[in-house]
Formats: C-alpha cells, sequence, structure tokens
C-alpha cells in the first residue's frame, strides 16, 4: 500500500496517527467525463475507446462493472481486473496471484497507468480507473462519477436505454447515496481501519444505525427509493454483499451480521440473483484482498474459510411491489 509523490511511488500505510486515529479517505483527483455526442462532456463516447481497471475485491470497482453489465457496456468497454493482493507497490497486474493482467498497456504495477497519465502525479492510487486509449490516459478516476457516464454515455451506441438515475428520483436517490456513502459504504472502511477504541467506537455505531435504517426502509418498499431499482440499490448492494463474509470479521463490523437482518438479507439475495450482477461478485477475490492485503489487522494473512452465504436461497421479496429498472423516455 502506498501513494505517488511527485510521480515517485512510497510505500506508505494510511496515515491515522496525524488523525487522531480516523481515517480519511482522500478525495479522487482525476474527473474528466465522457459524453454522447452534442454534451459539453470532456471526452466523446465511442465504442472501443475505453478501458477499465479495476479490482474484483474494491466495492467501489465493483460498482461500475455492475453498471457495465446492466447497461450492454461489455463489447464497448474493456477490463483488466488487477491482483487481489495489495502489497507494498501498490495494486498489480500479477497473472500468478490472479490478475487478467494488462493486455493494452502491458503494465505490472497500476500506479504506472497514474505516471502515463501525469509522470509527476502526486496522490493515492486507486481502482477503478476509466482509461483513454486514444488520448492514452486515465479520464476519471471517481466510481461515482463513473457510474453517472455509463448510466447515459453510450445509450445511442448500445441501444440501452435502462436508467439508473431517473429524473422523478434523482432527490431521493442523492438522499439516500449521501446516507449510506458516509455511514455504510465508507463507515465500514472508517471502523475497519480506526487506530483508536474510541474512533472506532463512533463509527461502528453509527453503521449500525444507518443499517437499521435501511433494514426498516427495505421492509416497507422492495428496493432504497421505492418500486424501481437504481444505482442507489447498487452502491448499497457492493456494500452488503463483502458485509458477512469481510467486514464483520476482519473490520470488527460485528453487531449484527446482514444475515440477521429479515428484509437486509432477502434484499441483498435479490440483487445478487439479478440477471448480470452474480457474475460480477468473485468472493475469491474479495477475502483474499481483505484478509491478505491489512497486515496491521491480519499480520499473518491467514483467510478464514467461511461464511458459506447461500446467496441463492430465495429471497422472499415478491410480496412488495417491484418494477424492475425505469426506462428513458425516447
Ligand atoms: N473515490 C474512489 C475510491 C476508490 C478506492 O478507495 N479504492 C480502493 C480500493 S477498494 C483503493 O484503490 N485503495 C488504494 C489506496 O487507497 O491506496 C472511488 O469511489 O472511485
Amino acid at each position: 500500500m502506498g501513494l505517488l509523490v511527485e510521480g515517485q511511488w512510497k510505500d506508505q500505510w494510511y496515515d491515522t496517527d496525524g488523525n487522531k486515529g480516523e481515517f480519511i479517505r482522500e478525495q479522487a483527483r482525476l474527473r474528466q467525463w465522457v459524453g454522447a455526442q452534442g454534451s459539453d462532456a470532456d471526452r466523446l463516447a465511442e465504442a472501443e475507446r475505453y478501458h477499465l481497471y479495476v479490482s474484483l475485491a474494491c466495492p467501489w470497482a465493483h460498482r461500475v462493472l455492475i453498471l457495465r453489465a446492466l447497461k450492454g457496456l461489455e463489447a464497448l468497454i474493456g477490463v483488466s481486473v488487477t491482483s487481489p493482493i495489495m502489497g507494498s507497490n501498490g495494486w498489480t497486474y500479477h497473472q500468478e496471484e490472479g490478475s487478467s493482467g494488462d493486455a493494452l498497456n502491458g503494465v505490472t504495477f497500476h500506479h504506472q497507468l497514474y505516471t502515463l497519465t501525469d509522470p509527476r502525479y502526486t496522490g493515492r492510487v486507486t481502482v477503478p480507473v476509466l482509461w483513454d486509449s486514444q488520448a492514452h490516459d486515465i479520464v476519471n478516476n471517481e466510481s461515482a462519477e463513473l457510474l453517472r457516464m455509463l448510466n447515459s454515455a453510450f445509450d445511442e451506441l448500445t441501444g440501452n436505454t435502462l436508467d439508473f438515475y431517473p429524473e422523478v428520483l434523482r432527490a431521493e436517490i442523492d438522499a439516500v447515496n449521501e446516507r449510506v456513502y458516509h455511514a455504510i459504504n465508507n463507515g465500514v472502511y472508517k471502523a475497519g481501519f480506526a487506530t483508536e477504541q474510541s474512533v472506532y467506537e463512533e463509527h461502528v455505531t453509527t453503521l449500525f444505525e444507518a443499517l437499521d435504517e435501511m433494514n426498516d426502509r427495505l421492509g416497507q418498499q422492495r428496493y432504497l427509493t421505492g418500486e424501481y431499482l437504481t444505482e442507489a440499490d447498487i452502491r448499497l448492494f457492493t456494500t452488503l454483499i463483502r458485509f458477512d463474509a469481510v467486514y464483520h470479521g476482519h473490520f470488527k463490523c460485528n453487531i449484527r451480521r446482514i444475515e440477521d437482518y429479515p428484509h437486509l438479507s432477502g434484499y441483498l439475495r435479490e440483487l445478487y440473483q439479478w440477471p448480470g450482477i452474480r457474475e460480477t461478485v468473485c468472493m475469491d477475490h474479495i477475502q483474499r484482498h481483505y484478509y491478505m492485503s491489512h497486515p496491521t489487522i491480519n499480520p499473518n494473512r491467514i483467510v478464514p474459510r467461511g461464511p458459506d452465504l447461500a446467496l441463492d436461497r430465495p429471497h422472499g421479496r415478491e410480496h412488495l411491489t417491484g418494477r424492475g429498472i425505469m426506462s428513458k423516455a425516447r
């Protein structure tokens, strides 16, 4: 684990000491946009021009992989998968550890993509990344923005008009995202990476308050914002799918399991069973990544065998009205 300083790789763990035991996530720095012809985006959406670099272990990259699948973008946007193990060189493309390798640019280390983009790059080196093979640089490394781009930029090329961020639901999606991001998606990291007892307790308490709220919400309605599945659901899903297998033990988020929540657990299974989603879930990479990449938390790097999540059990959500994914008006 490390970061780039003026284009030089430095092996260094998160500085929680400078932040009173608190893990503070850095803002993504590469923020250009891809858009359809006629939009005011920085770059034009074109088939086979863009490529995703992801880790199958990473919840932020996972959101983007789900959108790529459900928006029918697999033939237009290629993918390279990192090794699940993030050691002193950060993310790598070591095939013997389970990486796909990088056939496009032939890099060994993910940080090389950042220095190809800017030889003097300073900042954390994260996945996911959207690469532009025409301009030969990274377009954007913020998953929340990549979701929005994939939701619309390529529609004319694919004919796929599914809408994960429909106009009429935007205010509600934004509000749910705000709560889920801080308390749950990032909340598990804030609890897991805390190096002070009081900091851990504060974040684990907030995390479970938010999970309780989401469970109540999902007792009343099929999806987070009502009858339609939206990006808010995809964003919660990638944390829930890792929860009982990783965050519960490794990050000490163990007040309850997702399995103990009647509505959250059925909802997790419904999304897992959604056509196209299960193929994006790789439990082997998820478990090997977390348990083998954080020496301060799990120094002997033993990867646990359980739990058996049995995600193919019936989800039991049919009694709540569900209308699938909204379509854009043509
Ligand atoms: N804001 C970014 C965060 C991505 C992120 O933090 N990814 C993690 C993997 S789960 C990473 O690459 N961490 C490496 C590091 O922090 O050095 C996004 O959502 O795209």
